[in-house]
């Protein structure tokens, strides 16, 4: 699997003439976006319909404590649809929103393949919402049911009365049954077993996610069915994504994806779960807390040859595990990383210790998946462990076939998260909506339009309900115009973009341009720092000095023999060692002049640092101070 009767025509198949740069991948590239797409079409009943698809494992299921469970996708089809059934007996309809509250488990891939294939639009959210934040979703998305499990049954209900368009509450695995919520289980038992898929629109809506709310207020980001096509190119590209070149049905791949990122989160959701049943595969979901030690037994236990990790994850990963491979057999191929900056020492890490160049991707809920690097890298073989390959779908020269070898992407520069993905037309541009030129840094933005002017799929279809805030995305025209990412950064000589920070976290000091990423990165490499996040502080003479709030390392602290934080001899020399370590590393103006210890960071349940929150905290205290 996947097999070649499985494959669908819509996806971008097209084969340029055999080339091996980027610049032809990109030009040689057309959209092939057909009127109507249904992503469980393609994740799932292409596999469950074949008999010799249909019995393979679509999800590992795993928690602590608990035996590993297989669910083939034949087990999959048969849950959706009765579930779809069930829902549609609940009243649900084409296009209403169903709240899936569910930590990674079967029955969340369950529900997305229920809701997508009915044609109503499944709206993520994370089992780690207190009851404000569902309560702020549910309301705003109008959601009629909510499928939750024993981890967010109390927190739903608690705000069900707040939110009066929510009909029905399914609850998955919870004994005895809860009054005022439905038991999964007898909700399905008692639904029939076929189900008939709706043909959508590929511009239809199929998700509402709500970005997580880095920057400010949630935004419920409304994303098409036709969005997976637009990121096809990014996982085909990733290098060696899936282990195999998906269009081939002669090499079957014994790819296994595992992901941390929860499911909720448009990165697990669209760059995991469904790319991983897109292409036939099992994923492992594991319905339990990350911790490095953890994941390293995962990716142990099930082989696991593909993962997302984030940034935050494979910090903690590298700090607790500095050389896994003493420990732990991996069969990692691939890791694409993605969320907040990878930075070098991450990538450096993944290289020497894991045995895997990391594919950095850049993207975010409204157009996710768009630039990254393509490190392909056919019969390399300073790659230990790692298959040899077919060629790439969207072109590039094929060591099977006896051609040329060497790289059919474009190789992954450290510290740079790559190149536009081919199928994307993505720029650094100005205030006035002009192309920034080379070393000029920018918001980054991807056009409507591709290079040959045919509508890029990756789009989503706006805010719900905010349409100022959706055109307030677009430099004009929203079919025709860039629509900005709100991420700055620097476009280098050969193409790739070099991440500054988002335009709200870029800040000036003593005159000079601040992007925080870059002096986390470099604190990150000091063995003492688990994590950092760098703000401006309000300053009277320079306006603002760079200031850097510090997790330190366990293991550091546990190895330094009694002196701890609180000791001001101790923060006071590691102080002076952090800030040496900076200055000999980056320009003169970057080395935080204050640092500050702190036992956390505030963090987005998706693992992403919020600066906002320090930064206010730095006004508020400065204003405490005047
Ligand atoms: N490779 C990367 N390097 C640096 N930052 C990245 C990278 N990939 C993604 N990001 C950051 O993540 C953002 C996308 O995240 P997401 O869509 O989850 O919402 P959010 O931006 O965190 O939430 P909100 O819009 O509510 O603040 C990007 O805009 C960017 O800031």
């Amino acid at each position: 699997m996947p097999q070649s009767q499985g494959r669908d025509k819509t996806t971008p198949t097209r084969r340029p003439a055999a080339v091996n740069h980027y610049d032809a991948l990109h030009s040689g590239f057309r959209w092939q976006v057909p009127d109507r797409f249904n992503m469980a079409e393609v994740c799932l009943r292409r596999w469950a319909a074949q008999p010799a698809t249909a019995a393979s494992t679509a999800v590992i299921a795993c928690a602590a404590g608990q035996p590993d469970r297989h669910h083939s996708y034949a087990e999959l089809q048969d849950q959706a649809n009765r579930l779809s059934n069930a829902l549609a007996a609940m009243g649900v309809e084409r296009g209403d929103r169903v709240a899936i509250v569910l930590p990674q488990r079967f029955e969340t891939a369950v529900a997305y393949m229920a809701v997508l294939q009915m044609g109503a639009v499944g709206m993520p959210l994370s089992q780690l919402f207190g009851p404000e934040a569902l309560e702020y979703r549910l309301h705003d998305s109008e959601a009629v049911v909510a499928i939750c499990d024993a981890s967010t049954l109390d927190a739903v209900q608690s705000v069900s009365d707040a939110c009066p368009l929510l009909r029905t509450v399914v609850a998955v695995g919870v004994q005895p049954a809860r009054a005022g919520a439905l038991d999964w289980s007898a909700v399905l038992a008692q639904a029939a077993p076929d189900f008939a898929l709706v043909h959508t629109l590929a511009d239809e809506a199929a998700v509402l996610i709500y970005t997580s709310g880095t920057t400010g207020n949630p935004k419920g980001a409304l994303i098409p069915h036709r969005a997976l096509i637009g990121n096809l190119t990014g996982f085909v590209c990733s290098q060696n994504w899936f282990g195999f070149d998906p269009f081939d049905a002669a090499q079957p791949s014994q790819a296994v994806f595992w992901s941390p990122a929860d499911w909720a989160w448009t990165g697990g959701l669209m760059d995991a779960l469904l790319p991983t049943l897109y292409f036939g595969r099992p994923i492992v979901g594991y319905n339990g807390r990350f911790s490095p030690q953890t994941a390293f037994e995962l990716l142990e236990r099930h082989g696991v040859t593909h993962s997302f990790l984030f940034p935050t994850a494979l910090k903690a990963m590298m700090k607790a595990f500095p050389e896994p491979r003493q420990r732990y057999t991996l069969r990692l191929q691939a890791i694409m990383s993605a969320g907040e900056a990878v930075g070098d020492a991450v990538f450096a890490y993944c290289q020497q210790q894991l045995g895997v160049t990391v594919n950095e991707m850049f993207g975010q809920t409204e157009i996710n998946y768009i630039v990254g690097n393509c490190a392909m890298e056919w019969g390399n073989a300073a790659a230990p462990g790692r298959p040899k390959q077919g060629g790439t779908p969207l072109g590039g020269s094929d060591p099977r076939s006896g051609g040329a070898r060497g790289r059919t992407g474009w190789p992954a520069k450290p510290g740079s998260m790559g190149k536009g993905y081919p199928g994307h037309r993505v720029a650094v541009i100005d205030d006035e909506g002009n192309e920034c030129p080379v070393g000029v840094p920018g918001d980054v933005a991807v056009h409507r339009l591709d290079v040959h002017g045919d509508p890029d799929p990756i789009f989503f279809l706006g805010y719900w309900k905010n349409e100022a805030a959706t055109r307030a995305k677009f430099t004009g025209d929203m079919a025709s115009s860039w629509c900005r990412t709100g991420d700055m950064a620097v476009r280098d000589a050969d193409g790739y973009l070099w991440y500054q920070g988002r335009a709200d976290d870029v800040f000036k000091a003593a005159g000079y341009r601040i992007g925080p990423g870059e002096i986390e990165n470099c604190l990150v490499k000091h063995p003492a720092v688990a994590n950092a996040a760098v703000v401006p502080k309000p300053d009277a003479e320079r306006g603002a000095v760079v200031k850097a709030y510090v997790v330190l390392a366990q293991e550091y602290l546990t190895a330094q023999a009694g002196r701890a934080l609180g000791d001001p001899v101790f923060e006071q020399a590691l102080t002076a060692e952090l800030q040496a370590h900076v200055k000999g590393k980056l320009a003169p103006y970057e080395y935080p002049k204050e640092i500050e210890f702190v036992d956390a960071l505030p963090m987005t349940t998706t693992g992403k640092v919020q600066r906002r929150v320090l930064r206010l905290q730095e006004e508020e205290r400065a204003r405490a101070r005047a």
